[in-house]
């Protein structure tokens, strides 16, 4: 029997429910010991960390291979580096530049997104055109014609903003909707899930199509019963805690599990974290972590079983990770194993030349 990390009710699970191969246990020796798999079949939220070159983004694309390989998920891969395009291997879609509807943003979140308040009158007009109209095209229109209560200075200010909107090239009628995401799995009849490659964009284009693709996940989840359960893997997540993608990010979290929604955030810098991106983990990855901001944003955010042994054990080797499991509080060493598709990351060096 493989000992599976994550299980919400351990010695209960199904039979057939679902996990991947995540590696061996390590011991203390590093010598290597047991399979370990990790439980794919409840929704997680999971936390990846550590130093830059430690490992994030290979464990993150390890996680990935699994769930491209399983049954009744869909793993949905935001790749602001451009790393994770091997998964094709495996028969995942590789979006190049993604684009998003317009109305897959509410209105708050075109407010968010164009650094508007809501209640300045540019802000206010973005926001009417937002919730009339379902394209970019069709908002600068209704800007355009708002000629009876907006002034042209506010209507030319919206437009100056929405107009930034346009040139950055995510916006399209036609653009990824969660369920069309979801359903075009289920049409091909795989599993194996989407890289939205995000490489090449500008924060805030890239926040926009994060912010839309996973408020669109969540109100697919709850709204209808959806096929296959999403799972939301981000690397370079700060990035995107720290933008207006987070508050979708921050309902993912606190809600998502709920209509079966996952997120897994990899970061190397866990104290650019909200704290609840940490304190809702129910599985946390630990790579090795030296800088003391992070150490402390970890344990400030986590139950006191962590505190004690946490950073007396964290490992010092690449691919090596301390494992925390919240479902049986207990932690594990944890060696990953190896990818088998090529690893997109690690450094450049100039001895490779
Ligand atoms: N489980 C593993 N097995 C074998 N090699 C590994 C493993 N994990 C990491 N490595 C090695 O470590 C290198 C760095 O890993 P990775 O690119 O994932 O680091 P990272 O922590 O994401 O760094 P960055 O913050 O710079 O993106 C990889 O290129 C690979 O050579």
């Amino acid at each position: 029997m493989p000992h599976v990390l994550g299980r919400r009710v351990p010695g209960e699970d199904r039979p057939d429910a679902v996990s991947g191969h995540l590696g061996a246990y390590r011991a203390r020796d590093g010598s290597s010991g047991a399979r370990v798999r990790i439980d794919l079949d409840g929704p997680h939220a999971g936390l990846v960390v550590g130093k830059r070159g430690y490992g994030k983004s290979y464990t993150l694309g390890v996680l990935a291979e699994e769930l491209a390989r399983t049954e009744g998920v869909a793993p949905v891969v935001v790749d602001p580096m451009g790393i994770f395009g091997s998964l094709a291997d495996l028969g995942a879609e590789v979006v190049s530049r993604p684009r998003v509807a317009a109305d897959a943003l509410a209105p708050r979140a075109w407010c968010d997104l164009l650094g508007l308040a809501a209640d300045s009158p540019a802000g206010a007009l973005v926001w009417q055109a937002a919730a009339a109209r379902s394209t970019l095209a069709g908002m600068r229109e209704f800007v355009a014609d708002a000629d009876t209560k907006a002034d042209r200075a506010t209507r030319r200010s919206a437009d100056n903003h929405l107009s930034l909107a346009d040139s950055w090239g995510v916006f399209a009628a036609d653009g990824l909707t969660a369920s069309e995401l979801l359903a075009s799995l289920v049409d091909a009849g795989t599993s194996a899930g989407t890289v939205l490659d995000l490489s090449g964009l500008d924060s805030e284009p890239a926040n926009a199509v994060v912010r839309a693709v996973a408020s669109d996940l969540y109100d697919h989840c709850v709204t209808g019963n959806p096929t296959r359960l999403p799972w939301l893997l981000i690397d370079e997540a700060h990035a995107f805690f720290d933008g207006v993608a987070s508050p979708a990010l921050r309902t993912v979290l606190t809600r998502g599990r709920q209509p079966g929604l996952s997120l897994v955030a990899a970061t190397q810098r866990p104290s650019a974290l909200p704290p609840v991106a940490i304190s809702q983990a129910d599985l946390l990855l630990a790579h090795r972590l030296t800088s003391r901001a992070d150490l402390d944003a970890l344990a400030a955010a986590r139950p006191s079983y962590l505190a004690s042994c946490f950073e007396d054990r964290l490992p010092g080797a690449p691919g090596e990770v301390l494992f925390v499991d919240d479902a049986t509080e207990s932690v594990h060493a944890v060696r990953i194993r190896e990818r088998q598709t090529p690893h997109g990351g690690g450094s450049p060096s100039a001895t490779d030349r």
